[in-house]
């Protein structure tokens, strides 16, 4: 297992009298992608503010440390390793994509030669090169975000936090930015993603950590959280009623729907219980016209954690065969 890139124990924050974050753990360890999620007003960008040093913790926060370095004693490093993009962009419209650039690597001190070496790499890996000498007012809303996050790239930062970084694109824009995301992790960067959408921390995160009420209500893999909700199973339709009633003998765990020649195993869709239910089948030597498995999605178990009761989940399902 490698280092952690960020930790924080006991995590607080209030604002008077309103508790936003009341004793948040984190551990995001290095080369992943973190995904915390979390209805409106959950404090997901409260937390990306302390860990990027933008405001202080609550007096009774337990100890922090981004890449390496404990942010209450040395947030200058802390700042040193981290980018930032989102909700705070920092890109100028007024000037060209080329300039918000060169004017990100005279921030961080690099020479004129390589300031325009690194500026060019980055327009062109960001497909910003005939987009260069306009003005970033011009942009698109994807435009925007990819030249927002080739800025903070400039500084070549270790750990980078991504505060909703698609939300209002369009899907193209989005896969695009999903695509970047991967890359920047395949580099060995480490992404703290804050995100409404749970598809995209389905597609993109290794861990994600479900923000409600100022505590973290569950946090695993896409996997695990789905599997903390019920509701899972598998399901087998037959058309010849003699093999449906001799699997419903086999599977004597099974709903039976005997019209529709259909059974319902509870499962929760891992490998080792769809092969039981497939041996099971084979002993009995019948073979199922249709396998179905449904698992519950990250809707589900958002929707459970955060107890949003007026959205009704939906029940997605996969087919095997
Ligand atoms: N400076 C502030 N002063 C007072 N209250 C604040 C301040 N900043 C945030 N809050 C409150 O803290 C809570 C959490 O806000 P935060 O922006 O962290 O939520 P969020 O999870 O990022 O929400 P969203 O998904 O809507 O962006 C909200 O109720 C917000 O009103």
């Amino acid at each position: 297992m490698t280092d952690p890139a960020i930790t924080a124990n006991g995590l607080r924050k209030s604002y008077g009298d309103k508790t936003v974050l009341d004793g948040v753990d984190l551990a995001v360890q290095e080369g992943t992608i973190f995904a915390l999620l979390g209805p409106n007003g959950a404090g997901k960008t409260t937390t990306v503010q302390i860990l990027t040093t933008l405001i202080s913790p609550g007096p009774a926060s337990g100890p922090i440390r981004v890449g390496g370095h404990d942010l209450a004693i040395h947030p200058q490093s802390v700042r040193a390793a981290i980018g930032v993009t989102g909700q705070f962009s920092a890109v100028d419209g007024l000037i060209t994509g080329e300039e918000n650039m060169l004017l990100m690597a005279d921030l961080h001190h690099l020479s004129k030669r390589e300031g325009r070496r690194v500026t060019a790499e980055l327009l062109a890996r960001f497909d910003l090169v005939d987009a260069a000498r306009k003005p970033a007012s011009t942009y698109s809303g994807g435009m925007k975000r990819r030249l927002d996050i080739a800025m903070t790239l400039v500084g070549d930062p270790r750990i980078i936090f991504l505060d909703e970084p698609t939300t209002g694109l369009d899907p193209r824009s989005r896969h695009n930015m999903w695509r970047i995301i991967r890359e920047l992790v395949a580099d060995g960067v480490t992404v703290f993603l804050t995100t409404q959408y749970l598809e995209e921390a389905d597609e993109l995160a290794d861990r994600i950590a479900v923000l409600n009420d100022g505590r973290i209500a569950a946090e695993g893999t896409a996997e695990e959280l789905k599997r903390l909700v019920p509701g899972g199973h598998v399901r087998l339709r037959f058309t010849d009623p003699a093999a449906y009633r001799s699997a419903a003998t086999a599977l004597t765990d099974a709903a039976r729907g005997d019209e529709s020649l259909a059974l319902q195993i509870p499962s929760d869709g891992s490998q080792r219980e769809l092969r039981s239910v497939l041996d099971r089948l084979d002993t009995a030597g019948v073979e199922a016209d249709e396998l179905t498995v449904h698992t519950p999605d990250l809707d589900d178990v958002f929707f459970a954690l955060t107890s949003t009761t007026a959205d009704i989940p939906h029940q997605p399902e996969e087919t095997v065969r």
